[in-house]
């Protein structure tokens, strides 16, 4: 599993998800990431609160849920991330190198609203920030891709006012990680999962 940009949002949705987007941005908090220092963002569906092992409920939005759906199907947490200026926050959209985190299975999604450079390291044992198999990858507006987050990925830069949303699937043998566990909730979402 390599990167790979396998669809594009349909020209006459991008506008509306764009403006979608921006309707969250009142409800983002600060990351808690360190590879994302003053990024703004919001978990979708289900928050991975790291620190505490956990995966608790968030906030849940039908149309980004079924939109998730048909673009990674039987995915059930997402994080729309937000790089620019506006409502009165000024988010940084960058993340330097990193993998995500065991909650997730390796394959995620990705849609890109407006531009940024997306660096990706082909080899996934690889840690050098410098190897020549980190490959900069330009994403375009509406893109939409998959990739294998276990391997060193980050965004470099971006263009003003960028939204990702970015999808992944929580793991099923959770058990393997016995630290981890869904808090008990009555959310669709969560019923699903379990
Ligand atoms: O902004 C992006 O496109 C990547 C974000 C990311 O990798 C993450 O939040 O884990
Ligand atoms: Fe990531």
């Amino acid at each position: 599993m390599t990167f790979n940009k396998f669809s594009l949002v349909r020209a006459s949705t991008l506008e509306a998800l764009r403006l979608h987007c921006q309707s969250l941005i009142p409800q983002m908090t600060p990351d808690v990431s360190k590879y994302a220092p003053g990024r703004y963002r919001l978990w979708l569906f289900h928050e991975a609160l790291l620190s505490q092992n956990r995966i608790i409920s968030a906030h849940f939005d039908q149309r980004l849920w079924d939109f998730c759906q048909r673009i990674y199907p039987g995915s059930n947490i997402a994080l729309l991330t937000f790089g620019g200026e506006a409502q009165g926050i000024n988010s940084k959209g960058t993340i330097a190198l990193h993998r995500d985190d065991t909650y997730a299975i390796e394959r995620a999604c990705g849609v890109n609203l407006g531009t940024a450079t997306f660096a990706y390291n082909t080899e996934r044992k690889s840690s050098n920030p410098n190897a020549s198999t980190i490959k900069k990858l330009q994403l375009n507006d509406g893109d939409i891709y998959s990739f294998n987050c276990k391997h060193q990925h980050g965004v470099v830069e971006h263009s003003a006012e960028r939204f990702s949303l970015n999808i992944w699937t929580v793991r099923k043998n959770l058990d393997k990680y016995p630290d981890f566990a869904f808090l008990p909730n009555n959310s669709p979402v969560t019923q699903i999962i379990l």
